[in-house]
């Protein structure tokens, strides 16, 4: 007679983000195609539609979200409940925000191996006070690593949403994601694909489109993952002014650049419900 205890798959352990209705994983197969950003404006155009929206910076390795926010900064605190410290967002944009770059300081370079870096994010995860969500966004690290693959597997109601650029290359990356959300350990639905930087329009010929990084690529991945093209955002230079500022996308003058995150936000409101 063994010694071991039999670990059955009974002892449940309990639900991660049990107050979060929907949490949306915003993934890539690679970096610089935008996730963030596509992360960042989309939790702030939910909030404007009322929705209680979070934001989580997952990419522990190089958490972009503080800057994306100008909140690099600012230091969550903590607060008691129950003899255990929970962390309360950052709030900002009507979004609550947290990252563990806002738990560290910028110069301290993330050294942990990918358990450590997981296991780390799991518990910042637990120890946040989202309260009551409709939305918590998650933007995750590029690739399909240690990370990403607990993520999906460990947020049992997660929905994922592939960020690519239309460039072959950026497709190629994608397929990769796609497959890692479709494994059979993983089984994370697609929500959709988003195309950025899907096209360039010059100022003085407001009708004109330039696919400068080529046409079609959004809708290859879709086809062949199955999902919807949810959303087109167009390479605008306002678009990489804000992020890089954290400013308010909305607060802009750019209608073109509303109306696509007003699209993919809608898009996205039909999907889930
Ligand atoms: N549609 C766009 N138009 C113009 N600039 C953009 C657009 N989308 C993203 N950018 C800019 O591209 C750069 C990379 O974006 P971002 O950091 O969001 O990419 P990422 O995929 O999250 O990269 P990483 O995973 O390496 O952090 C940023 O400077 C951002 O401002």
């Amino acid at each position: 007679m063994s010694d071991y205890k039999m670990v059955t798959p009974l002892e449940k352990q309990p639900e991660l983000l049990s107050s979060v209705k929907n949490v949306i994983l915003v993934a890539s197969g690679k970096g610089g195609v935008g996730k963030s950003t596509m992360a960042a404006n989309l939790a702030i155009s939910l909030a404007r539609e009322g929705y209680r929206t979070g934001l989580l910076d997952a990419d522990v390795y190089g958490p972009s979200v503080p800057i994306l926010f100008d909140i690099k900064n600012q230091r969550p605190v903590a607060e008691k409940e129950n003899e255990k410290a929970r962390i309360i967002p950052i709030e900002k944009y009507g979004v609550k925000i947290m990252s563990i770059g806002l738990l560290t300081k910028e110069e301290d370079a993330m050294i942990w191996r990918g358990p450590m870096a997981s296991k780390t994010l799991k518990q910042v995860i637990e120890d946040t006070k989202w309260g009551e969500l409709d939305f918590l966004l998650i933007d995750m690290p590029p690739g399909t690593g240690d990370i990403a693959i607990t993520m999906a597997q460990d947020i049992k109601k997660a929905k994922a949403l592939i960020v690519i650029t239309p460039q072959q290359l950026a497709v190629a990356d994608g397929r990769k994601a796609g497959y890692m959300f479709s494994n059979p350990h993983v089984q994370t639905p697609v929500l959709g694909i988003i195309e950025n930087m899907a096209w360039f329009t010059p100022a003085n010929h407001p009708d004109e489109r330039y696919f400068i990084f080529g046409k079609g690529g959004g809708q290859q991945l879709a086809d062949e993952l199955n999902a919807p093209l949810i959303g087109q955002i167009p390479l605008v230079m306002e678009i990489e002014e804000t992020s890089d500022s954290g400013k308010n996308i909305f607060l802009t003058d750019t209608p073109s650049v509303h109306k696509a995150f007003q699209e993919l936000t809608n898009n996205i409101l039909k999907k889930v419900n």
